[in-house]
């Protein structure tokens, strides 16, 4: 008989190791070749592994660099670049205030200046400064109201980018006439390099017309000034920017399939693109489950059923809790009382919504163990209180940050 809880922890380790930076950026630099005169700029929350990676790869080519990530995301100095942390999801003063020492550095490079762009999830909330007459005020305002809309990080990002100096292009220009490379780790479903970080360095292919669709779809209550503010338009081209993706869920997806087929299950991907609410997500799952065990189907027993993607919560409790968390227990209401089978569910930069879990387990079993701590599985959905509902049996999966950022990983093990 298999140790499920076992293989699931091996599965979640060793596909996250597949996606870490290092290689990826070693690669790459290896076939770009270039010369001195670099500039690092690394924004998300991989950027200090990746800022790492490429200092160690091209030592004294580096002239000067800054790495700008999430609060307790880096570990310590990178041989002479400035690092700093900042306020994730929602940026704060560090934000703005790395966000100018980066453009410090780029804003009068010259022609044969290079920029080295490292560019990783988390980058929206930490790479920003806000456009002439909008408060970092105003952005933690749109930002948490967005965040909580239920739309998408594609729309989010859209409205995002029509409101800065840095996002949706903007970055490159204040670059120029120095070129800039970035290397993207994507964690956007299909990869949409405009909106990763919200596309500092990317043409935008968003517009003015778009911000106000979503305004309207979302009906979001924004204050004059800011409806005004929203009608800068982002760069549509840029001449000085080339770009490379380095790693993105379709490679933890396809990894997490090795080894659980080196494990002994058979396995197949269902999706790599899981994006829809994250409780329905949770529903679905379980119904894939009781397939399983009533009639063996899709695949048979030992199986490992693998979907990768990014799904959404509307937000309305006041509990604490992340997408992943929500959606496993969302799944254990339909999975009450089977054995040997286990769902489980993790952000692969190691945070789950605010809170210190990357995601959650759950197995036949749970609901009857919150049950008898007096814990009722819809209230606790209802109050999005995921976290401490699963904190309470032990179904969180702890891991601290990783120093990667490719969307979600969640995967049904059966026995
Ligand atoms: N109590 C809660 N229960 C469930 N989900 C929540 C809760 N509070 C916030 N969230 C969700 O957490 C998400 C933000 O957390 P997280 O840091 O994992 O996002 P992220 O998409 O990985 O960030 P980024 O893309 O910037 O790296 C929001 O989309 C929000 O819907
Ligand atoms: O920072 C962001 O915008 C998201 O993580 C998507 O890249
Ligand atoms: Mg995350």
């Amino acid at each position: 008989m298999k140790n499920l809880r076992e293989d699931a922890f091996r599965i979640i380790k060793s596909s996250i190791d597949s996606v870490l930076p290092e290689k990826a950026i070693q690669q790459e630099l290896e076939n770009l070749s270039l010369d001195d005169n670099i500039h690092i700029v690394s924004i998300g929350k991989a950027a200090w592994r990746m800022a790492k990676a490429a200092k160690e790869f091209l030592k004294n080519k580096v002239k000067d660099g800054i790495v700008i990530t999430k609060y307790g995301h880096s570990q310590g100095d990178i041989g002479g670049l400035q690092i700093y942390e900042a306020g994730h999801p929602i940026p704060d003063e560090n934000t703005i205030k790395s966000t100018k020492k980066a453009i410090e550095l780029v804003e009068n490079l010259r022609e044969d200046d290079v920029v080295l762009f490292l560019v990783s999830g988390g980058g929206s909330a930490l790479f920003e400064l806000p456009v002439e007459g909008v408060t970092l005020e105003d952005i933690k305002n749109v930002t948490d109201m967005l965040l909580k809309s239920g739309a998408n990080i594609v729309e989010i990002n859209t409205v995002r980018k029509h409101l800065s100096r840095v996002k949706g292009g903007n970055f490159a220009k204040l670059v120029e006439p120095a070129k800039i490379y970035s290397l993207v780790l994507s964690d956007v479903l299909g990869d949409r390099l405009d909106s990763i970080a919200s596309g500092p360095a990317y043409p935008d292919s968003t517009t003015i017309k778009d911000v106000e669709k979503i305004i309207k779809k979302y009906d979001l209550q924004l204050s004059e000034k800011i409806l005004q503010a929203l009608k800068n338009e982002t760069p549509k081209h840029l001449n000085n920017v080339e770009t490379r993706i380095i790693g993105s869920v379709t490679k933890v997806c396809e990894s997490a399939a090795k080894i659980a087929q080196h494990l002994g299950y058979n396995t197949i991907i269902l999706t790599t693109t899981l994006d829809c609410e994250a409780k329905e997500a949770g529903s679905f799952l379980a119904a894939i489950v009781r397939e399983e065990k009533e009639r063996e189907r899709p695949l048979k027993t030992p199986c490992a059923i693998i979907l990768g993607g990014e799904t959404v919560v509307h937000v309305r409790g006041k509990g604490k809790g992340g997408r992943n968390q929500e959606l496993v227990l969302s799944a254990a209401r339909g999975i009450k009382e089977y054995q040997e089978v286990l769902i489980a569910s993790v952000g692969t930069d190691g945070t789950d919504g605010p809170t210190d879990a990357s995601g959650g387990i759950v197995d036949g079993e749970t609901v009857n163990r919150l049950q008898e701590k007096g814990i009722d599985v819809e209230k606790v959905l209802i109050d999005n209180d995921s976290y401490n509902a699963l904190q309470s049996i032990g179904g969180l999966v702890i891991t601290g940050p990783t120093g990667t950022n490719v969307n979600d990983l969640t995967f049904i093990l059966c026995d």
